[in-house]
């Protein structure tokens, strides 16, 4: 595997890798070229853990928590998105932003799955990985 996974007690864990395309820019002159408008093929992998499933067997359903990331990032240019309105699209707070969205998510299922962590590829030599405080051992 090419990324760390958090260490955990929960009995279930899910890992579900995406990738969605998206422009962004740093906009400020200390990003030097990241400053114009350019594009990348993120990779994401996220890590959910709980020790209930759902009625069917599901911690969470794979294709929903892609399609809540796809359908707000995917083709579009992430410093529209009202969520970076006031801080700028860099990894670590794309990371961030991604987690922040499918916890909210997994707080509407009646099993409580969390998120333990976004990894999150932004270019074949750059990578981050975001893990909130409350689930690092
Ligand atoms: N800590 C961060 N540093 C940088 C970010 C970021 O999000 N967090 N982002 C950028 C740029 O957006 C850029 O697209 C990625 O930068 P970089 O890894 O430098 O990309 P390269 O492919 O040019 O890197 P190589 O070292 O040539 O592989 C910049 N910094
Ligand atoms: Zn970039």
């Amino acid at each position: 595997m090419m990324y760390q996974t958090p260490v955990h007690d929960f009995e279930y864990e899910l890992n579900k890798d995406l990738n969605f395309s998206a422009a962004h820019h740093i906009p400020n002159r200390r990003a030097g070229k990241c400053a114009n408008i350019h594009g990348h093929t993120y990779f994401v992998n996220m890590t959910i853990a709980g020790d209930m499933l759902d009625d069917l067997g599901f911690l969470v359903n794979f294709s929903d928590v892609k399609k809540l990331i796809d359908e707000a990032f995917d083709h579009t240019l992430l410093n529209d998105h009202p969520r970076f309105l006031d801080i700028p699209p860099t990894s670590e707070t794309l990371a961030k932003t991604i987690h922040e969205m499918v916890s909210e998510y997994l707080a509407t299922l009646d099993n409580r799955p969390v998120c333990l962590q976004v990894f999150l590829r932004e270019t074949p030599s750059s990578y981050v990985i975001y893990r909130p405080k409350e689930f690092r051992k």
